[in-house]
């Protein structure tokens, strides 16, 4: 069965039908990860973006029961050049066909991905629509140039209600804006007494919960449409650790008085150098943002900038001067993607232990 993508700027691109057959209206990026598929179509960040992978071949190794970064995927649509029909691989449950039509997402192959991308990248991040080909395209150009895109992404993916993930370890209060269970995990396997909440929990309820640190999520969406989470984050700043991730480090730099602005096109993909700039070294990683924290806004906060991304220059990095808190831009929990930045996890549970010898946390609190 045909079915078209239609770019706002008029361009059609004509492919093949998979997945589900809904018909939908998203932002249009790529990711020029060559694996990882099922992370990325399974993490939360991508919710109601239409994302097309640069790698031409796709669902080789099918889906599998460990990959995912979340139960039900908020992704609008998957855009590839050669959607995989028989997966082959040890782990393989379902080719990605029959995951995407048992998630109700549509997937379109067929399509140059590269020329795509290229489109992107001339014009920016574009407003798609996936539909069938029996649609008149006139009709739908209009109607995607006059819609809007929602903006309560961050509530869409967000757990409702808080939820333990006991250890016997420090207590780490992990603040859902849309977490990809990478976090989780790595939390998990250093033994964390860990426990969500919602993205919309007040510094009160965190602080109630006597936590050792607290965690931002990575989450989709502009960080400016979560102005509840700042708030919160002023709250808690300086009374615990915090260690933030993506929407987590957008977050707290709004909080702390820097900037964010949308980037042209973003950096999806796994493979971004990152230089620390303390130590000088570059770490390879993985991302997955379409906003960005304004360098020039930094000037004036108590922020300095840690890290740096080495491709364009943008902010990868913060931490704050006086109190305990830090932030990456990148993601360290690497899922998919190098585990380069992984020791980000030992650097925040060692400051929430010198914290919690120094008995600074509940002095402050
Ligand atoms: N992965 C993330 O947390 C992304 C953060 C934010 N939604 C952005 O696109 O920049």
């Amino acid at each position: 069965m045909k079915r078209l993508l239609i770019l706002e700027d008029g361009t059609v691109f004509a492919g093949e039908a998979f997945g589900s057959n809904s018909a939908i209206i998203g932002e249009v990026v790529f990711n020029t990860g060559m694996t990882g598929y099922q992370e990325i179509l399974s993490d939360p960040s991508y919710c109601g973006q239409i994302v097309t992978l640069t790698y031409p071949l796709v669902g080789n190794y099918g889906i599998n029961r460990d990959d995912f970064e979340s139960i039900n995927p908020a992704i609008a649509a998957f855009v590839v050049k050669e959607a995989a029909d028989f997966p082959s691989n040890w782990r393989s449950e379902m080719s990605l066909d029959e995951y995407l039509k048992m998630k109700n997402i549509p997937g379109i192959s067929g399509i140059d991905t590269r020329k795509l991308t290229k489109i992107i990248r001339h014009y920016g991040t574009l407003k798609g629509a996936i539909c069938s080909a029996e649609e008149k395209v006139e009709e739908v150009i209009e109607k995607l140039r006059a819609s809007k895109l929602r903006n309560d992404q961050v509530k869409q993916v967000s757990t409702r209600r808080p939820f333990p993930s006991p250890g016997r370890g420090s207590r780490i209060v992990l603040v859902d804006f849309g977490m990809k269970h990478g976090i989780l995990r790595e939390l998990n396997d250093r033994n964390c007494d860990v426990i969500v909440v919602p993205y919309n929990s007040t510094a009160q309820e965190i602080l109630s919960l006597s936590p050792d640190g607290v965690m931002l999520s990575n989450g989709p969406g502009d960080p400016k449409d979560v102005p509840e989470a700042i708030e919160m984050i002023k709250g808690i700043l300086g009374k615990v650790p915090l260690f933030g991730i993506c929407l987590g480090h957008q977050l707290f730099a709004l909080a702390c008085g820097a900037d964010t602005a949308k980037m042209k096109f973003g950096h999806r993909g796994s493979n971004h150098p990152v230089k620390d700039l303390k130590t000088g070294k570059v770490a390879l990683t993985s991302q997955n943002h379409g906003y960005t924290v304004e360098e020039d806004s930094i000037s004036g906060t108590d922020l300095e900038i840690t890290h740096i991304a080495l491709n364009d220059g943008t902010v990868e990095g913060l931490a704050h001067k006086s109190a305990p808190a830090f932030t990456v831009q990148y993601h360290p929990e690497a899922s998919p993607g190098p585990e380069d930045a992984n020791g980000l996890f030992e650097q925040f549970l060692s400051l929430v232990e010198t914290e919690k010898q120094e008995g600074t946390v509940y002095a402050k609190a």
